[in-house]
């Protein structure tokens, strides 16, 4: 499939034939430890590419977190780059948690970083903060319009600090939250199978309270660790949840270092995720 189709439909399509299920490359000092790592570049480059080389292969979408690689510097991020362009090479799509989010003209050179067709760390989406206001995020959906790339926008967010900020009533009576997933929906509208600009909207709220039908992917963190399951997300997501890309890190991570296990790990996921999703019956 051609890398220039929009990213909605890419991932519609991996969705389809891989299942849903994001696995996050998140490599906590913690977890370095506890592989037999060492916290340092070479640790890093060791857990990335084991955990690149199990997964890429049969998740739909791999998402590295920025910010452990950023911690050792220009190295951690050569090690991101290589991580991305293998990932991408195994088939998985890349979702790069950077949370980016600025002024316009700011978020042009993020847009760049992320989203351009010739920049190193090109993903094939990467996540941004609105709450510099919808429009701050319009040069990364003009960039991701351009290169068949896709926006994650963080919405209705996984820890419970978030409602302070997104469950505040804006100036038209609803909730911020609500107001972003309606720009959301406007930049979908009209996209087939599936829009390229997603929220973000954690598996961990209960139900959502919101109109998710946004024609966009659904990222759904804090299954695992942060105490969601698979089995929540018919009542987190309602009707949308055929749309949702439930994602893990710790819990798939923790089984390494050894290569089956992770693979396995991440296979039941998948297999919960699939049965929740077939029982919700939409
Ligand atoms: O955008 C995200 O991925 C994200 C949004 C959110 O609301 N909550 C959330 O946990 N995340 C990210 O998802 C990952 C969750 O990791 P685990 O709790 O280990 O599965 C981390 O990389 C978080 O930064």
């Amino acid at each position: 499939m051609s890398p220039l189709e929009p990213f909605g439909t890419r991932l519609r399509h991996a969705m389809d034939t891989r299942g849903p299920l994001c696995v996050g490359i998140d490599p906590h000092a913690s977890l370095l430890t506890a592989w037999g790592l060492a916290d340092d570049v070479a640790g890093l480059e060791r857990f990335t590419r084991t955990a690149v080389e199990a997964l890429a292969d049969r998740v739909a979408v791999l998402k590295p977190q920025s910010a452990f690689f950023e911690r050792f510097g220009s190295r951690g991020i050569a090690v991101l780059e290589k991580a991305v362009e293998e990932a991408r090479a195994a088939g998985a799509l890349v979702l790069m948690d950077a949370k980016r989010g600025d002024i316009g003209s700011t978020m042009g050179a993020y847009a760049e970083t992320f989203l351009r067709k010739d920049s190193p760390l090109f993903s094939d989406a990467v996540t941004v903060s609105p709450y510099l206001g919808f429009g701050s995020l319009r040069p990364a959906l003009d960039q991701a319009v351009l290169s068949g790339s896709g926006v994650f926008v963080l919405a209705l967010t996984s820890n419970p600090e978030g409602a302070e900020v997104q469950r505040a009533t804006a100036a038209d009576g609803s909730s911020l939250a609500a107001v972003m997933l309606r720009h959301m929906a406007a930049e979908n509208e009209g996209a087939d199978p599936l829009g390229s600009v997603g929220a973000v909207v954690g598996a961990t709220l209960g139900d959502a309270g919101v109109d998710l039908a946004i024609n966009g992917p659904l990222l759904a963190p804090g299954i695992g660790a942060q105490g969601a399951t698979p089995a929540d997300l018919p009542r987190v997501f309602g009707a949308a949840v055929g749309n949702v890309v439930p994602s893990v890190s710790r819990g798939v991570l923790r089984h390494g270092p050894d290569a089956a296990a992770l693979r396995s790990a991440a296979d039941r996921f998948a297999d919960e995720v699939r049965e929740a999703v077939a029982s919700a019956g939409v």
